[in-house]
């Protein structure tokens, strides 16, 4: 794709009649789906209905096998400076420091193979702030080993940050940590949407989670029924089958109490995760304005 460089107005990821196959197996069915500027996209979905593999789709490091995958009009193609991912484990070098692996991503897109291994001026500074900014300062000479499972991610936060990716993928960034730290980063990783104005994309396995972070809820599931019936038989590949926007509160986890919200993760778990409940495609509830479904022929 053309890209604009890092740091450029993100407006509008486009994916329409996506279809992702491995070998004879359907992992993604027709996906449609438009992320626009600023949303806070979570996405669920039972365990090898094909999240991470809409998230590699997205990120350009797979191709799918029809369909379009549009960031800014263009073909979202390799990865490029646009896209930057943070996954739940080993974002991080362990020989590196917390400074130079935050510095990292700024050496290997500006850097040379003749130019010796320097920072240019104001790199440290911009690092520095970032690690300020994710309650690192103290820990930035240290290694990866030396730090908690949370410090670790935020680290790896401040490493996609300093890039300044338009838009942020992330595979299940918080599965490693305990509920407590969790939370923590739930709340630092809101902030940091809002402030920064980031478009997220981010995967979990927790509900309450993804109910709670998402300016947008998707449910990805290969649960559901179409005109080829029921028969278990059919290769069914993952579809988002609900799509609600959501109102999250920066800094607040009192929503995390109240009815509505108890009631949000419950519908989302009948809408895709039992397999003895199957909506059919025609009855999805894609609510949100940028969700649609083009037709399948079968
Ligand atoms: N490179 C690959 N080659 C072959 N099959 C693959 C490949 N990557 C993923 N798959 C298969 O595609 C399906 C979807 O995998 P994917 O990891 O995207 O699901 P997921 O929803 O992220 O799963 P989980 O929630 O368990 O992490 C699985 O059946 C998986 O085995």
């Amino acid at each position: 794709m053309t890209s604009t460089g890092s740091g450029a107005a993100f407006k509008k990821l486009e994916i329409t009649d996506v279809v992702k196959n491995y070998g004879s197996k359907c992992v993604l069915d027709d996906i449609d789906l438009h992320v626009s500027h600023g949303e806070f996209c979570t996405l669920v979905g039972p365990s090898g209905c094909g999240k991470s593999t809409l998230l590699r789709l997205i990120l350009g490091q797979e191709q799918a096998n029809q369909g379009s995958i549009l960031v800014e009009g263009q073909p979202a193609g390799f990865p490029d400076p646009y896209r930057g991912i943070v996954f739940q484990r080993y974002s991080l070098f362990p020989h590196l420091s917390v400074l130079d692996n935050v510095l990292l991503g700024k050496h290997l897109t500006h850097q040379r193979w003749w130019m010796p291994w320097r920072r240019q001026s104001g790199w440290k500074e911009e690092a520095m702030s970032l690690l300020e900014r994710v309650r690192l300062t103290e820990a930035a000479e240290k290694y990866p080993h030396e730090l908690s499972g949370g410090m670790q991610q935020r680290a790896a936060i401040a490493q996609a940050l300093i890039m300044k990716h338009p838009v942020l993928l992330m595979d299940e960034p918080f599965g490693a940590l305990d509920p407590d730290t969790r939370e923590d980063l739930q709340i630092f990783l809101l902030d940091i949407w809002e402030k920064e104005q980031l478009t997220i994309f981010f995967v979990t396995h927790d509900l309450e989670e993804a109910c709670f972070l998402g300016s947008r809820l998707l449910v990805l599931s290969q649960y559901y029924t179409d005109d080829r019936g029921n028969d278990p038989d059919v290769n069914r590949g993952g579809k988002i089958v609900a799509d609600h926007p959501l109102k999250n509160i920066a800094g607040s986890t009192v929503i995390k109490d109240q009815m509505e919200f108890r009631d949000l993760i419950e519908s989302v778990r009948r809408e895709g995760f039992n397999p003895e409940i199957r909506q059919h495609v025609d009855t999805f509830n894609l609510n949100h304005p940028d969700s649609f479904r083009t037709l399948n022929e079968y």
